[in-house]
């Protein structure tokens, strides 16, 4: 009888199969072999620092939300913890015209965007009366002050010197924030690659003043044209400028599901961090971060 690859074979080691009589919980482990003494071995625990990163959620009311409150942001900037990682290392391979390498980096930005995205239908089940009896604890702090979101909105593109402000108090944070408003964008990278290729790119976009704000221009415009009017000629362009379009669509799904989710919580109360609130959010629905890549559709 031939034997089959996908049935425990108990003299190999396996687990008791399924229904056998007189398997326990107790009897499985026992028979996986599973490591239960962690005296003097680096486990689980020990890998993750599980005990600083559990042991970080400390609520200031006597709320029952604010452990969702809190949970919510932590993971937030896990998740852009990681965004930054990626994001510095896909503007790193297009410097150097390694293109695979940093697709790879930016699809996955754009999925833990997505997932941010799903992430607000959790914190959406906060109910105002629920979110009122946390916000007094909040003083003026607020996520406008989030020093890993203004490392990525710069790293995007989106340049302004009034957000390195709240961050002047505290050195390590400032030079982080400040590194990524002096260096060039993602897309001044991938404009800067666009040149190298021997597609005409206007001079004041190859080499600039990368602090500021980056303007849309109908030259840049023209150049991925080229690219989308023959991709077979320039198909790892082409890939780049569509991951491009989907991270920002990402994107803007995180600030539009924000800027809800804030006014079913809120309103249109003033925000703890001296905004208008929801004005304010709607305000940054309007920031496009890689203008021309919107724009040669309608031209197409
Ligand atoms: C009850 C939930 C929330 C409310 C009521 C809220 C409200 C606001 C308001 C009113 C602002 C404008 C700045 C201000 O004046 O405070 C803001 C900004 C911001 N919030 Fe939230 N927020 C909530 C949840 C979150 C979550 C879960 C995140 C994820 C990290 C987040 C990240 C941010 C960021 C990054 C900004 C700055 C946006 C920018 O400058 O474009 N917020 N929020
Ligand atoms: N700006 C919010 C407060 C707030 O949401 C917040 C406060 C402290 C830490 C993170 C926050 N989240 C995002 O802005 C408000 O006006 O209620």
């Amino acid at each position: 009888m031939t034997s089959c690859p996908f049935s425990p074979d108990s003299s190999s080691g396996g687990a008791p199969a399924d229904g056998d009589a007189g398997a326990t919980p107790e009897s499985i482990v026992a028979a996986e072999r599973a490591q239960l003494d962690f005296q003097g071995r680096m486990g689980y625990g020990d890998y993750l620092q599980l005990d600083a990163i559990l042991g970080a959620q400390k609520p200031l009311s006597p709320a029952h939300d604010e452990m969702l409150f809190i949970v919510q942001h932590q993971t937030s900037e896990l998740w852009m913890k990681l965004m930054l990682h990626e994001l510095g290392a896909a503007i790193g391979h297009i410097a150097q015209d390694e293109l695979p390498p940093a697709f790879k980096k930016l699809a996955r930005v754009s999925k833990i965007l997505e997932q941010l995205v799903h992430a607000w239908d959790v914190l959406a089940t906060m109910t105002p009366p629920e979110y009122t009896a946390i916000r007094p604890y909040l003083g003026q702090s607020s996520g406008f002050q989030s020093y890993q979101y203004r490392c990525i909105e710069f790293a995007l593109g989106n340049k302004n010197a009034a957000m390195l402000k709240p961050h002047a108090h505290h050195a390590d944070r400032l030079a982080q924030v400040q590194a990524a408003y002096q260096a060039p964008s993602l897309y001044d990278e991938c404009l800067r690659l666009l040149a190298r290729r021997g597609i005409s790119v206007p001079a004041s976009h190859v080499e600039r003043d990368w602090t500021q704000p980056y303007l849309s221009d109908a030259a840049v415009e023209q150049a991925w044209l080229t690219v989308y009017r023959q991709p077979e000629q320039h198909w790892d362009l082409y890939q780049l400028g569509e991951e491009l379009t989907d991270l920002e669509d990402a994107f803007r799904l995180w600030r539009f599901r924000h800027v809800t989710t804030v006014e079913r919580i809120i309103g249109f109360k003033r925000g703890t961090g001296g905004t208008g609130g929801v004005s304010y959010l709607r305000k940054m629905l309007d920031v496009v971060l890689f203008p021309e890549i919107w724009a040669l559709r309608t031209d197409l």
